[in-house]
């Protein structure tokens, strides 16, 4: 498990280092605690500012940056840091030739003992499902087993939370779900997660959601609350926030939505096809 962590924004802002005092922020003012084990995903189309965010929270140093960001009470830099973030393109943060040379690499870096590196290692790279390839070379490897080396890194080097831009963006539906399944599994062993993404059927009923558009955040709540359509009468047809906001529902709501207009009401919001099946199970009796 990663070590305790917990975040605090008071009214973060970004500008752009050049401006002529037109541009827009990069980010808007905002403030934000994150605290330890939870799980935070953050939705936005290109350009929204997501990975502005995540390396805001990451202590990153950054020009143009207004407001308080600290940790357990110390600035970033007082604290463990900088931390990792995990990027988009599955190569971009490996320095190994394999994984165990990757998370290897990654814990001398970070000052680990040289006694305490081949049991970190070990255990990282089994907790991401990767302990039957540790060897194996990282080329051969599928984009989804790239990303798990890289969390595996974060995780081996006691990164306080698990930073993750998008990770999915370039894997195919199978891959992206099996890396979603493992980060589901780290978080629910007490790591704290912050999950980018611009696609809906990554969501769960509790997840904590931020939407950014254009550097500002334009809701925040529970993805449940995101896709809640109102109860006004209509048939529960008034718009959730998540239509308000043009974000596409993953297609289990959608199927929910149009069961609720034909008088099939389901007792949950169902997140995945698994959930779909189990609510109309549990509505046929
Ligand atoms: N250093 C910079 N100078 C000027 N503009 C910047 C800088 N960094 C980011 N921006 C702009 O800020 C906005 C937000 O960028 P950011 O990369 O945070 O968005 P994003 O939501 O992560 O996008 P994507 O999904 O495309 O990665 C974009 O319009 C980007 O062009």
């Amino acid at each position: 498990m990663l070590g305790n962590f917990e975040l605090e924004l008071d009214e973060v802002s970004v500008t752009p280092p050049v401006t002529d005092g037109s541009a827009a922020m990069i980010l808007k003012p905002l403030s934000l605690r994150i605290r330890e084990g939870e799980w935070i995903t953050i939705v936005g189309a290109n350009g929204s500012g997501k990975s502005t965010l995540l390396k805001v929270m990451a202590g990153m140093p950054m020009k143009g940056v207004g407001g308080n960001i600290s940790r357990h009470g110390l600035r970033p830099e007082a604290d463990s840091g900088a931390i990792p973030i995990v990027l988009q393109q599955p190569e971009a943060g490996i320095i190994g030739a394999t994984p165990w040379e990757d998370v290897v690499a990654m814990l001398e870096r970070s000052g680990f003992e040289e006694r305490a590196i081949i049991s970190a290692a070990e255990q990282a790279l089994s907790e991401v499902g990767l302990g039957g390839r540790m060897r194996q070379k990282v080329e051969t490897l599928s984009g989804g087993q790239k990303q798990l080396t890289a969390i595996a890194a974060c995780l081996a080097a006691r990164a306080p939370a698990l930073l993750l831009d998008e990770v999915t963006a370039m894997l195919d539906p199978a891959m992206s779900l099996e890396v979603l399944h493992t980060v589901r599994g780290l978080h629910k062993a007490g790591t704290t997660v912050v999950w980018t993404t611009q696609r809906m059927e990554e969501l769960r009923a509790e997840d904590r959601v931020l939407v950014l558009d254009s550097g500002e955040v334009v809701f925040e709540g529970t993805a449940e609350s995101l896709f809640q359509r109102g109860n006004d009468g209509s048939g529960g047809r008034n718009q959730s926030a998540a239509e308000r906001l043009g974000l596409e529902a993953p297609y289990s709501i959608r199927v929910a939505w149009e069961l609720k207009g034909q008088g099939v009401e389901l007792d949950e919001l169902p997140f995945t096809p698994e959930q779909l099946a189990e609510a109309v199970m549990r509505y046929a009796g």
